[in-house]
């Protein structure tokens, strides 16, 4: 078989990142609003520096990065594989280019993240439903138009890599199929697309609309609409925050109000949150304060590594082009990996006003660590010491592995209990505690490309008997006079304001602290909520990841 000239191996689709199709690339991509903090690598164009350029060994179904972006896919889908598991594996060893390794690793993610709408543009290029074209074929499918459209890459190197793909992979019957659908699929640009797939939706169905134009299921639209609806932002506060990079999204007049419809406010900000799901997250580290200062670990980055301080933590540092393990900051657990949700969640029970002794800190459910690690460095320099609890082991084990640079003493003990015991065991004995509940993780679905699809809605209720039970035993827990921090890495209302609305009615000696104003203590310049009490961030808000923090005090 005679491989069809790639145009990618030899570097003919990197140099203009572009089609030179005559107007039909609409520019659209699939980059999001996003502060104009100039992260390298990243949004508009981004993808098409993958365009490989180097010396590219003889071409075998090994060292094919489409051929290997189909097994991994394959395995991903059929086999409950995980991708940021499985991808690394596989190329690991492979006689690849860099450059090829990166394409092969953005098919793989991109085209998990965009299957949805991938599905709907190739079914509709095939004039017949998705169903009715077998799996594999449309795995090469939904891997050239994610090429075509997304990646920018030239048409008749989509078309004829679709083609010797399917020839390679699903046999030589698929070729002529796969041809004709291809050729369908590169004729039109991103945004065509999307109108077409999502103007075949009735219009009172918003959500599946949404769904389809973002690529989510139904289910985590609507639960992420709900959450936004109720999370008490000006709709300006995101195009604040858009303003300057890519614009408002698309369908929402700037300054306009949201167009409410049945089930999701179209053309408001949920295009921005749903888009933003589907942008990778850039790097984030935390300088762990008195271990180490963000300063000295860029002055220790290689000189191919590029950085930018965190939006919102003093301690964050976001990096590219560097693996953080190489770090000596990070192997040596002054600085970790963590978003900056997760550090503010960290520092805002840290600055909740507390009357009082102020030495005695727990984080219920600690595994693996990083936030009690930020948790207890600060401990450090305030005289206080940190219990962790964390019941599976060996995660109980990375806690210990990652508190291990911190002075002898701030940890008191890692204990191994189910967090809601020790309510029981050590009534009022905390000035502080951390519950960061188990949950569905629907805040984090742009650090997994498949995870959309592997939950459904009853995950968003799995857990709110041991969320209620762990909120409890904190309350329990702390002293009168202190402060709980229930956090969540998750939008969804029923993991989130209704635990803490179940919480509270059970338990009238303790009451909701305004967590918007001291976040806003820990940073003016945070975006936050027009009115006081809980604050959920938001991707497309905050860049970070959807955390939700709420403030508890007991008062008796
Ligand atoms: C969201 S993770 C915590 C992440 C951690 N705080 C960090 O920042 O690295 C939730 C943790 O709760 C633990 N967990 C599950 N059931 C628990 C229980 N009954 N009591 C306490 N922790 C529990 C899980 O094992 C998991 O490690």
């Amino acid at each position: 078989m005679t491989e069809p000239h790639d145009g990618f191996a030899h570097g003919g689709a990197g140099n203009d990142g572009g089609k030179h199709d005559g107007g039909k690339h609409d520019g659209s991509r699939h980059s999001a609003p996003r502060r104009g903090s100039g992260r390298p690598g990243r949004g508009r164009g981004a993808h098409r520096g993958v365009a490989p350029h180097d010396a590219t060994p003889r071409d075998t179904p090994r060292n094919n990065p489409r051929v290997v972006a189909y097994d991994i896919l394959t395995d991903v889908l059929a086999k409950d594989a995980y991708a940021n598991l499985l991808t690394p594996r596989l190329l690991s060893g492979r006689d690849m280019p860099e450059r090829n390794r990166a394409f092969a690793t953005d098919l793989v993610y991109g085209t998990l993240r965009w299957m949805r709408l991938l599905d709907a543009i190739v079914a509709a290029a095939a004039k017949r439903p998705r169903e009715a074209i077998d799996g594999a074929t449309l795995t090469v499918l939904r891997l050239g138009a994610y090429q075509s459209l997304f990646l920018g890459v030239p048409d008749h190197a989509a078309v004829s890599q679709s083609v010797s793909l399917a020839r390679r992979r699903v046999g030589a019957h698929a070729g002529g199929f796969v041809n004709a659908v291809m050729h369908r699929v590169v004729a039109r640009g991103l945004k065509e697309w999307q109108s077409i797939v999502t103007s075949r939706i009735p219009r009172d169905h918003a959500a599946e609309r949404l769904g389809v134009r973002w690529s989510h299921p139904d289910w985590i639209v609507q639960a992420l609409d709900a959450s936004w609806r109720a999370s008490g932002y000006d709709d300006a506060a995101w195009r604040h925050v858009a303003e300057g990079a890519d614009g408002a999204a698309e369908g929402a007049a700037p300054g306009a109000a949201p167009r409410a419809t049945s089930d999701v406010a179209l053309g408001s900000a949920i295009d921005a949150l749903l888009e933003r799901d589907n942008e990778p997250p850039s790097v984030t580290l935390v300088a762990r304060p008195g271990l180490v200062t963000r300063d000295e670990i860029i002055a220790a980055l290689p000189h191919t590594a590029q950085h930018e301080l965190g939006l919102w933590s003093p301690y964050a540092l976001r990096v590219h082009g560097v693996t953080p393990e190489r770090l000596a900051a990070v192997r040596g657990h002054r600085a970790g990996v963590e978003d900056e949700g997760s550090q503010l969640a960290a520092l805002a029970l840290a600055a909740c006003p507390l009357d009082g002794p102020d030495t005695a800190w727990l984080d219920m459910c600690a595994g693996p660590g990083g936030k009690t690690a930020l948790l207890a460095s600060i401990a450090a320099g305030r005289h206080a010491t940190v219990t962790a609890n964390e019941p599976t082991h060996h995660r109980a084990d990375l806690v210990r592995e990652n508190v291990s640079a911190l002075p002898d003493g701030v940890i008191d003990d890692v204990l191994e209990l189910d967090g809601r015991m020790l309510g029981q065991m050590f009534p009022g004995r905390f000035d502080r505690v951390l519950v960061d509940a188990p949950c569905s993780g629907l805040g984090a679905l742009r650090r997994r490309p498949e995870a959309r699809w592997r939950k459904d809605e009853a995950d968003l209720t799995a857990l709110t008997q041991l969320q209620l039970g762990l909120l409890e035993s904190a309350l329990r827990a702390v002293r009168p006079g202190g402060v709980v921090a229930y956090v969540t890495c998750s939008p969804a209302l029923p993991e989130t304001t209704q635990i803490v609305d179940a919480a509270l009615e059970g338990h009238p000696e303790a009451e909701r602290c305004d967590a918007t104003a001291v976040l806003h203590g820990v940073n003016p310049g945070i975006p936050l909520p027009a009115r006081p009490g809980d604050v959920q961030l938001f991707g497309h808000v905050h860049d970070t990841d959807q955390m939700f923090i709420s403030l508890l005090r007991r008062t008796a």
